[in-house]
């Protein structure tokens, strides 16, 4: 699929705004309201016992603010986090070396958590659970384990593919908590305070009508709002208004529900190449070209919120709701 403005992966200009973005404390973090309270009270509840905080499994579609969730956990329990991810962590060692260096209390934050593979995992489990690393030493007939005792850390993970985590990984998290797409008025409070942070005006009609077309993702909210920032500066007189905003996603092909030019392309296959559905998720990714779980993971969970396809046991419909989005007659 083309290169998208709405993509939700990390752009290196996402990196360099996230940063300043990034809440640092649970207060300043907008919506999640359900996660942040129970996270409030693990939190709280391991602070004044003196403790590690148990382990942290965040899932859910990219850019809703895991990483932000992380940063938060160390920041509140007064800790440093060393942050790593699946793929980048090839050997056992390796993640041994990681664990042997981290003090009391750390966060470890390992992103994509689900690509770890199978023999660095196993580090993984007695780490987790009796914080201990089991060290091989010598060859074959002589080879010995040592048991190697590690502070009390708190592993955060990270994943976008729940469903991919290993039984054995999955059962040690303590926590597991999914994140949720944000309301318009959540996102909206988000796009006033970045405004703030990045010097720009704008008006509350006009932050509410980027919220809407935002899928739901503080990410896209945040990239769009310096997108519309440029037509607002180069086109009108700086202020991002509500005409400014739809101007400018109209022009980047973002309509009023957020959907951009890919997401159309799907509800268009499912209904125009295979009248309307149902029609299994491999076959359709394969018709987009497109890898099924990029599909399942990223893509759907937005149309399935706002009740465009539904997911039946013969495989992907289009529901009513789409013909009328996209205009069309149902045959
Ligand atoms: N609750 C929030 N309040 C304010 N800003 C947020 C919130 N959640 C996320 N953000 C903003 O969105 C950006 C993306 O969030 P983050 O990087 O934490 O997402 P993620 O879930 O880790 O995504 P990925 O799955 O792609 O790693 C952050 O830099 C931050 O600016
Ligand atoms: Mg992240």
């Amino acid at each position: 699929m083309e290169r998208r403005i709405i993509t939700t992966e990390v752009t290196a200009e996402d990196e360099r705004i996230e940063t300043t973005l990034r809440p640092q404390h649970l207060k300043d973090y907008i919506g999640q309201e359900r996660l942040k309270s129970t996270l409030k009270i693990y939190i709280d509840a391991a602070r004044s016992r003196g403790e590690a905080l148990d382990h942290v499994l965040f899932y859910g579609p990219p850019g809703l603010g895991k990483t932000t969730l992380a940063g938060i956990i160390a920041n509140e329990m007064g800790v440093s986090m060393k942050v790593t991810s699946g793929p980048a962590i090839e050997k056992p060692g390796e993640m041994a070396a990681i664990l042997n260096n981290l003090q009391e209390g750390d966060v470890l934050f390992v992103d994509e958590i689900h690509r770890l593979n199978r023999q660095v995992e196993e580090v993984l489990y007695p780490a987790m659970e009796d914080y201990a690393i089991d060290i091989m030493l010598g060859k074959e007939a002589s080879a010995r384990s040592i048991r190697l005792d590690l502070p009390h850390f708190t592993l955060v993970g990270a994943t976008t593919r729940a469903g991919l985590l290993t039984a054995p990984l999955r059962d040690r998290f303590g926590v597991v908590q999914r994140l949720e797409f944000y309301t318009p008025e959540e996102l909206m409070v988000i796009i006033l305070n970045s405004a703030k942070v990045l010097g720009v005006e704008i008006d509350r009609s006009g932050a509410l009508e980027l919220a809407r077309r935002s899928r739901g993702t503080p990410r896209l909210a945040n990239r769009l709002l310096k997108r519309v920032r440029d037509f607002a500066q180069v086109k009108y007189d700086g202020v991002i208004t509500r005409e400014v905003t739809d101007f400018a996603l109209d022009i980047m092909d973002v309509d009023k529900l957020g959907l951009d030019q890919n997401d159309r392309n799907i509800l268009l296959m499912i209904i125009e190449k295979f009248s309307g559905g149902p029609v299994g998720l491999d076959t359709l990714a394969a018709a987009l070209g497109e890898d099924s779980g990029t599909l399942e993971d990223v893509y759907e969970p937005y149309l399935l919120m706002n009740g465009l396809i539904n997911r039946t046991p013969r495989g992907r419909m289009a529901t009513e709701a789409a013909y009328r989005h996209l205009g069309l007659e149902i045959e």
